[in-house]
């Protein structure tokens, strides 16, 4: 596909909250355009032999991002490839910086009270494991919506459309940005 050779052989990094669909969407982007999906979180976890849980747990959050933006640096150097990062990818600077450098950058916006359905039945993340997890979702993306926008090259609003029609939007906007 010309979408990716055109833009150099960088690699397509999805970015955005936690249920926006980086791993969903960023797995079938990837089968279109032909492309390797890795998912970061997964990556993490088959480094460290151990789910991000048991990080959190051992390392507190520090040690999870010392390793997040470790990985997050051997993957960007790679091309070829689809990257669906974790929800809080954008919190340091050091990361927004390679992202944005090395990366066309996707954030996926989806507003909070989707987001909240999407994740509310899902154990599997530590920073929701708190008495408001609605509540600390929205204080999260209070933060991080300025990170997710100064590090996307493209904004794609996916609020109510399907994973394909999100796709779909998604190759739309790469192809307008190898145009320019
Ligand atoms: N566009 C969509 N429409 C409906 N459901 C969706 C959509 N995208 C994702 N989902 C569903 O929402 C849930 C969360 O999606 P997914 O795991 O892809 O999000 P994520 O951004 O990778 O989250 P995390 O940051 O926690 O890894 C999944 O159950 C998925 O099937
Ligand atoms: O929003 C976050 O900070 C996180 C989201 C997940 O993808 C994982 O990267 C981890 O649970 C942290
Ligand atoms: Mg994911």
């Amino acid at each position: 596909m010309s979408i990716v050779s055109s833009e150099k052989n960088r690699c397509i990094v999805l970015v955005g909250m936690p249920g926006s669909g980086k791993t969903t969407v960023g797995r079938d982007l990837a089968k279109r355009l032909g492309l390797r999906f890795v998912d970061t979180d997964h990556e993490i976890e088959a480094r460290t032999g151990v789910k991000i849980p048991i990080i959190f747990e051992i390392e507190g959050e520090d040690g999870f991002r010392k390793r997040e933006t470790q990985t997050l640096d051997d993957l960007t150097r790679e091309s070829n490839m689809v990257l669906a990062t974790g929800g809080g990818a954008v919190i340091r600077p050091e990361n927004r910086a390679l992202l944005r450098e090395r990366a066309v950058v996707v954030f996926l916006s989806v507003p909070p009270p989707i987001l909240w359905e999407r994740t509310r039945h899902d154990r599997s993340r530590p920073l929701l494991q708190v008495s408001d997890p609605r509540g600390r979702l929205e204080e999260l993306l209070k933060v991080r919506g300025p990170y997710y926008r100064e590090v996307a090259h493209i904004i794609v609003e996916g609020g109510r459309g399907t994973p394909h029609a999100m796709v779909k939007l998604i190759e739309k906007e790469l192809q307008a940005l190898c145009e320019h």
